[in-house]
């Protein structure tokens, strides 16, 4: 089991904690299958909403959070019946709009792992207005049962009365339904740019079309990626470095084992993610930003 776990574990009932111990080996970066929450519910006798509170103890064990020291927790479930943990990042020494919140970045997880939209939420705090926001900008967003300690779920819906969303700027392909925005470049042959290009192409830019994405690698030849995800209200929109980023503590990786930096953005969009993309790197990984603007094909 991962050492970030050890306190988190020992809060939690005998029979669920060994459970979980083998699940929450080198590998594990905060995804559960179906058929694996299935497992525990039957394992544990636990209600599903006792699972999922139970769990937020190791959601919440994903956090980097410098500044605060508050650690928030967030499980989102996808259309496929898999949940996608996610905790707050905050970037050691850098302005606080570059943090990431538990709510985005389980979306984010959920999103990166081909989810087509999200039906529930467990969360350990109440969600900021930035959070409601950003679910709302997600396919049927008002719809997501949300689920707070000690308080009946509740729709987005409920917790954002008369919100304000893609619709109202004519956008009717809201987050998480599949993008295409097919880019080009010359060099073929670097499987970074490759895999760059190809999460750009997915990346949700409706208001600024600057389709972009992030990717990570690491000394042993590992990647992690993000992509632009934009907000109707912009201010929440998760930069895909930020995106990355939580993906690489995710999976309990260390900044100085980052080896190269990518960023590819559309040639298109009304502006460009260079400089924010720079500074956020720079908070966590001395290696210089790689730099491509690419075309549509
Ligand atoms: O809805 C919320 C509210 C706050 N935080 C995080 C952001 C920051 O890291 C810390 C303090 O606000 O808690 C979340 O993750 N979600
Ligand atoms: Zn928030």
């Amino acid at each position: 089991m991962q050492d970030r776990f050890i306190k988190q574990i020992s809060l939690l009932p005998a029979d669920l904690a060994n459970e979980l111990v083998p699940l929450l080996n080198q590998q594990f970066s905060g995804h559960l299958d179906a058929q694996q929450v299935a497992t525990l519910l039957q394992k544990t006798g636990l209600t599903k909403a006792e699972l999922m509170f139970q769990l937020l103890n190791i959601a919440k064990a994903l956090a980097l959070a410098p500044i605060s020291h508050f650690y928030v927790g967030a499980i989102a479930e996808g259309n496929s019946g898999d949940i996608y943990m996610g905790a707050n990042i905050e970037l050691p020494g850098r302005a606080l709009c570059h943090s990431v919140h538990a709510e985005q970045h389980a979306i984010s997880h959920a999103w990166l792992s081909g989810e087509s939209g999200i039906r529930d939420i467990w969360i350990n705090a109440t969600p900021c207005g930035h959070c409601r926001q950003f679910m709302n900008e997600l396919v049927d967003g008002g719809k997501i049962n949300i689920h707070l300690p000690d308080t009946k779920a509740q729709t987005l819906q409920h917790y954002l009365p008369n919100g304000f969303g893609p619709k109202d700027l004519g956008i009717l392909q809201p987050l998480m339904q599949k993008q295409q925005h097919e880019l080009y470049c010359e060099d073929h042959n670097d499987p970074l740019i490759i895999e760059a290009l190809d999460h750009a192409s997915l990346s949700y830019s409706p208001y600024s079309h600057n389709h972009s994405a992030v990717v990570l690698e690491m000394a042993d030849g590992r990647t992690y990626s993000g992509r632009y995800a934009e907000n109707a209200a912009f201010n929440p929109s998760m930069m895909p470095m930020q995106m990355a980023i939580a993906s690489l503590v995710r999976h309990n990786q260390s900044f100085a084992d980052i080896k190269r930096a990518l960023l590819v953005e559309s040639s298109v969009g009304e502006l460009s993610l260079i400089d924010v993309s720079s500074d956020a790197l720079l908070s966590v990984s001395a290696v210089p930003l790689e730099h491509i603007v690419a075309e549509p094909v």
